[in-house]
């Protein structure tokens, strides 16, 4: 694994930043493999980079867009990661409606649309032995430092033979990479903005921590990771 921690001046360069990280794997992933594949975080953090995402001409034919977790809720429904993306994004570009891959979300069954994703999943990717390599993988944290939908102390963390499971927050269900589908990724990408992260940021990348408790501990992928933050949270990084 090499890993990259930068701090950037405010939000705007963050989100700047981001997007021509992103632009490059775009670029190298389908020089090399023919297609780019990521999966996408939800919350607020990603919407301003998204929209800077749909700003650009990119080979749209060769992307396709998957979601590392989503909120047990009708795609509809304001809360739903994959309705911010579509707006903010993918509605706005020439992607095919085929590349776009949302978690089910409408079975009225966690298990039997986690169980019904992980089944696209292995059909999108036959070549997987036991874990596919997304070429992108876009996380946030909560201030509780959680990442995608492994919440602190849930049995989320201790799922290591699925690619996709059910996250638990505060008894609200929600569909989630498990933790080895998410450290198979050739990069993840962790967006951190705003005061309000310093504190999950500190425990989460000091040299000793709980997992359990800050579950972006768990995250060491195969390949690249980057940490990309704001002065506003990521100055607690820049002291040390
Ligand atoms: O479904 C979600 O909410 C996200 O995937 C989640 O993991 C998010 O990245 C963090 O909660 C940070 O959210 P903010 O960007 O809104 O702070």
């Amino acid at each position: 694994m090499e890993k990259f921690v930068e701090v950037l001046a405010d939000k705007t360069a963050l989100i700047a930043r981001s997007r021509d990280l992103i632009l490059e794997k775009i670029q190298t992933a389908i020089s090399q493999r023919g297609q780019f594949t990521i999966a996408l975080s939800g919350g607020g953090t990603p919407k301003p980079l998204y929209e800077a995402l749909a700003a650009e001409s990119l080979p749209w034919d060769k992307i396709h867009i998957f979601w590392g977790d989503e909120r047990y809720v009708p795609p509809q429904h304001p809360d739903s990661n994959q309705l911010m993306a579509r707006q903010a994004w993918l509605d706005r570009v020439d992607l095919p409606e085929t590349h776009i891959h949302p978690m089910p979300t409408e079975a009225d069954n966690p298990t039997a649309d986690a169980q019904a994703h992980e089944a696209q999943l292995k059909d999108f990717f036959p070549e997987a032995q036991d874990f596919p390599a997304f070429d992108l993988i876009l996380l946030g944290i909560g201030d509780d430092g959680h990442t995608a939908s492994l919440f602190p102390h849930t049995e989320a963390l201790e799922v290591r033979d699925r690619w996709v499971t059910i996250g638990n927050k505060d008894g609200q269900p929600r569909i989630t990479f498990t933790i080895p589908l998410i450290n198979h990724a050739r990069c993840v990408l962790f967006l951190v903005a705003g005061a309000s992260k310093q504190t999950a940021l500190e425990h989460i990348l000091a040299e000793e921590g709980d997992p359990l408790q800050y579950p972006a501990r768990f995250i060491q992928p195969q390949g690249e990771l980057y940490w990309l933050l704001d002065r506003a949270a990521g100055s607690v990084i820049e002291d040390r």
